[in-house]
């Protein structure tokens, strides 16, 4: 019953790179460890749990977990009981705010956005005090989080970049989000009477995307659970840590769980994964950083920068198969891209005689038709393909206002401004540019090859190497996440967002005629 780690955060924001007085940062760190072990170890009586593996401290990229003593690889290193997760299933459960919930029929994030900001305000009221008061206020969270810095900064140091794009979609969410639960009465749920800012709705958004998993947490359920994980969302995370020290929820003895990718001597600090595929952009936007280890260099971008859907004929295919322009986003690689996106092109392109030859009818016959366009069909089709995959990385390129060299030299320089917050977001944004740029220039060389490879006479069957599993295999179109509420959140279609379903991607399978969304949170198929 593995579920994979969608998310987890800082409790304080590093300190050091973030140019606070450590003395400022770190009071009252040990008092909270030790309350929330406290009120940990007060759930888990009938069986003892460990929670002194690791504890709050100074790791190399600011606050995290640092080993209490000799730890080895493969051993747990957290168990957390269900009682103590906050999550979509205890805010519908809450006395207080269930109703006003169930009856609005939010979706996942948004519940789980009222669920924090209500437990938040009844202060030690609630039953996760413990938790909530270690998490990171509106001004820590606001250094690093990029949902919540200054409009003029995201501006200026994401100029260029897709990335603009993504904030802004989820800047305008927050907005309409903020609408939602203002309209809904929340406010009357906030003991004291305060007031609910946007700002507040921005601050529980970041807290969850940085810190949420997304864990199946019953095998009734038709889709995984947004859930806070209190003590596992403390770990930093390390791109070079893989699928095993991602969080995993048993369902027979109903604890998540972490597991060392490594061995560990005292002191040190201790990783997890967030996801062992995640890019720089989605690390920087989800996250706020980009570790030195991540080299899953990639740029995501919408579908429509590959050029105009031939017709509405086409549209509708690709409607069919969720993947409708205004909603699907492809990534570039070094590599190139991905079959998925060469497949959603050439669907996108085709003429209607190699739509008929493909088999699509607009009655739903929309799986065989794909596969279709799994291989080139053509040499003309293939070649327009490769030529729109071209022009969307210089186009891209075009607009960034900086050189690659350019960009590497200020990551290496500026020791001088170390410790301010200045410094630490640029850096942050200079790394997840760098990750696109670096996808951008390699994968264009790739498509550029191909496209000279085509134009000398190579055989279609033999353009592109394919790795692929015999009857299986894998084409990481990413797409943004459907709202699985569907319209909730009043009538918003979260699909062309990526972001309505806490951001995450999918990856679509074909499996021996299949079509399958495989997503890092949640899987559904199609049908
Ligand atoms: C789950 S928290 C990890 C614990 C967190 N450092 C804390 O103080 O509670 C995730 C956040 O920690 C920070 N973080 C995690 N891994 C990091 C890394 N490798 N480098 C820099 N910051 C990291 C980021 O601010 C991220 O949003």
């Amino acid at each position: 019953m593995a579920a994979v780690l969608v998310g987890s955060s800082v409790r304080v924001p590093s300190a050091a790179l973030l140019g606070h007085a450590p003395g400022v940062v770190e009071r009252g760190a040990a008092a909270r460890e030790e309350r929330l072990k406290q009120w940990l170890r007060g759930m888990t009586k009938h069986r003892q749990l460990d929670f002194d593996t690791m504890g709050f401290g100074r790791g190399r990229n600011g606050f995290g977990m640092i080993a209490s003593g000799a730890i080895d690889k493969g051993s747990v290193l957290a168990e957390v009981p269900l009682q103590a997760f906050l999550s979509e299933k205890t805010a519908e459960r809450c006395l207080l705010v269930g109703p006003m919930l169930r009856k609005n029929d939010f979706r996942p994030w948004l519940t789980m956005c009222a669920h924090l900001l209500v437990e938040r305000s009844r202060g030690k009221e609630s039953f996760w005090h413990p938790y909530i008061s270690a998490l990171p206020s509106v001004e820590e969270l606001s250094i690093s989080h990029p949902l919540l810095w200054p409009a003029e900064t995201i501006q200026e140091l994401l100029q260029g970049s897709p990335m603009l794009d993504t904030i802004a979609t989820r800047l305008k969410l927050c907005q309409e989000d903020h609408e939602a639960l203002l309209t809904a009465g929340i406010e009357k749920f906030l003991p004291g009477g305060e007031t609910l800012s946007e700002g507040d709705v921005r601050w529980a958004s970041a807290v969850l995307l940085s810190r949420a998993f997304s864990l199946e947490l019953d095998v009734d359920d038709d889709f995984d659970t947004l859930c806070l994980v209190p003590w596992a969302d403390m770990l930093n995370h390390c791109s070079s840590a893989g699928e095993e020290s991602c969080l995993i929820f048993d369902q027979d003895t109903k604890t998540a769980s972490l597991e060392a990718h490594k061995s560990y001597s005292k002191g040190d600090e201790v990783f997890d994964s967030y996801g062992p595929a995640l890019t720089g952009s989605q690390l920087f936007l989800d996250y706020g950083f980009v570790d030195d280890e991540n080299e899953n260099y990639a740029v995501d971008l919408p579908a429509q920068v590959l050029g105009p859907v031939r017709s509405s004929v086409n549209a509708a295919l690709l409607e069919a198969l969720g993947l409708p322009a205004g909603g699907t986003l492809v990534s570039i690689v070094p590599e190139g891209v991905d079959e998925s996106v060469l497949a959603w092109t050439r669907a996108a392109i085709a003429s209607p005689r190699e739509l008929s030859a493909a088999g699509w009818k607009s009655d739903g016959k929309y799986q065989k038709a794909i596969m279709y366009f799994s291989e080139p069909i053509n040499r003309d089709n293939e070649c327009e393909v490769l030529r729109r995959l071209i022009a969307a990385c210089e186009n891209l390129w075009s607009k960034y206002p900086t050189s690659l060299e350019h960009d590497l030299d200020e990551l290496t320089g500026g020791e001088s401004d170390m410790r301010t917050t200045t410094w630490a977001r640029k850096q942050a944004a200079l790394r997840a540019i760098v990750c696109e740029k670096k996808a951008l220039t390699a994968g264009k060389t790739v498509l550029c090859g191909f496209l000279e490879k085509l134009r000398a006479g190579a055989a279609l069957k033999s353009l592109y190497e394919v790795d692929r599993e015999e009857g299986t295999f894998e084409v990481r179109l990413f797409v943004a996440t459907k709202d699985r509420s569907g319209t909730s959140g009043k009538n918003r279609d979260a699909a062309v967002h990526n972001y309505g379903d806490f951001g995450k991607r999918q990856a679509l399978l074909i499996e021996a005629g299949r079509v399958e969304i495989r997503a890092q949170t949640t899987s559904m198929l199609l049908e």
